[in-house]
């Protein structure tokens, strides 16, 4: 049994041609992921993550986190892009909303506002902080600066040896400016295998270390992506949702649809959004190719977005995620004089309204020529989040073959660092800007 589903009844009367024709296609690139034949090669180590993830560190993980338990109130989480969008999607998913953890977690390093942390460190001041800094290259800007202002205010409130057991690196297993620090002042390290990039890094420490310290079921979460695993190990069409998706989006590219909005009904599933568009943006876009991702949280952005994807340019299609089962719902109440003319809903559920908008909302932009792609998940459960994350990654190996771009690399993304380096004035970068 399929454990989401992937629904095309929205989708399928606007393709010429229809998915289970790339069938060939599909098993051919599914060899070359597998056998690692593709460009890219030297990092599918994400792949098999699900059985093989090392268990020592594992054993650490549950350790340390709690140990952050234990020892503090708050866990700053210092991380940008892949070190920072999968435990940020994961708390986001799977937290009640309004709910008070017995451990805030906090990110930090994410974008470079001095408000941001200037506020940060007067709310820290009061409380007990860790800190777990992430960084594959060990050398990302944001995260460094934020890492070396946070250390200080660790070190001058604890002294610097007990801040050294407050201080968490995730990094390579050998180089980067992160991995020295962390060394030279014997900081516990984890470390992100050599063959997984940043945004396939959720099923390591990175995603794995802030989430268990929340309270996560992380146990249960890889056992989602195990049975992911299990499940998009055959290339059919017929039971492979990941390789139909990646399919599917394919074949509306090349029928001109440019942009792929991702969609939710629920605001638990908002930083998910962030998360996929990283994967995707960073794998597809390149070589002047790729769907550009966006995404939205409806039924808020049916409230201005909306009007655009109704009658808008139609370039685009949407892929919709619907939760089946909500944990806690709420009766609308009837009111003796119904001044508010809301009687015709009494005794409803909300989520069947919801539910009502979501269905009127795909019937109405299918009538306005934007395909529609449904995903049904059951809830939001840590297991449903391990399964989805592996979903969409494998999805995405897929869907970036397709249109022949090497899904595993970013050469894009430094154009303006180099810029920004010369305008700072850092060493080596002195003749970038003629
Ligand atoms: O983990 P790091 O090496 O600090 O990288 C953090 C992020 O920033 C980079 O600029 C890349 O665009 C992302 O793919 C990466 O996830």
């Amino acid at each position: 049994m399929a454990h989401i589903e992937l629904l095309l009844n929205d989708a399928r009367s606007f393709l010429s041609e229809q998915p289970e024709s790339l069938q060939g296609r599909i098993t051919e690139l599914h060899h070359v992921i597998h056998e690692k034949l593709g460009a890219g090669n030297d990092f599918l180590g994400w792949l098999d993550l699900p059985i093989n993830y090392n268990r020592n560190e594992y054993a650490r993980i549950l350790q340390a986190a709690k140990k952050i338990r234990r020892q503090s109130e708050v866990l700053v989480v210092i991380g940008i892009g892949g070190s920072y969008l999968g435990a940020k999607a994961g708390l986001e998913f799977l937290n009640e909303p309004f709910k008070k953890n017995q451990l805030e977690i906090i990110f930090a390093g994410h974008q470079m506002s001095g408000i941001y942390l200037a506020n940060l460190l007067e709310y820290l001041k009061n409380k007990d902080f860790s800190i777990n800094v992430i960084s594959k290259s060990g050398t990302t800007t944001e995260p460094a600066i934020a890492f070396r202002i946070l250390k200080k205010a660790l070190e001058e409130k604890y002294g610097k040896d007990e801040a050294k057991e407050r201080i968490y690196a995730t990094t390579d297993r050998q180089k980067g400016a992160l991995y020295t620090v962390a060394k030279e002042n014997g900081y516990e390290m984890f470390i992100i295998p050599d063959d997984v990039g940043g945004r396939f890094s959720v099923l390591t420490a990175v995603g794995l270390l802030p989430l268990a310290a929340a309270g996560i079921n992380t146990d249960q979460l890889l056992k989602g992506a195990e049975e992911a695993y299990d499940r998009f190990m055959n290339p059919s069409l017929t039971t492979n949702e990941a390789y139909l998706y990646a399919a599917t989006r394919y074949l509306l590219y090349q029928q001109d649809k440019k942009v792929e909005m991702l969609v939710g009904y629920e605001p638990n599933l908002l930083y998910l959004n962030e998360w996929w568009k990283q994967l995707f943006g960073e794998s597809e876009g390149k070589d002047h190719k790729g769907l550009f991702v966006a995404s939205a949280g409806f039924s808020t952005d049916l409230h201005s977005l909306g009007q655009y994807i109704q009658d808008g340019e139609r370039h685009l299609f949407e892929t919709v995620i619907q939760v089946k089962h909500s944990s806690k719902d709420i009766l609308i109440p009837e009111e003796e004089q119904d001044l508010d003319e809301l009687n015709y809903l009494k005794g409803k559920k909300l989520s069947y309204v919801n539910e009502q908008a979501l269905k009127g909302t795909m019937m109405a932009h299918k009538d306005g020529m934007v395909p529609n792609l449904l995903i049904n998940i059951p809830r939001f459960d840590s297991f449903t989040f391990g399964y989805l994350i592996y979903f969409f990654e494998k999805a995405c190996a897929m869907s970036a073959y397709l249109i022949d771009v090497n899904p595993f690399n970013q050469p894009g993304v430094e154009a303006y660092k180099k810029n920004m380096f010369a305008l700072l004035g850092k060493k080596g970068y002195e003749n970038i800007i003629k």
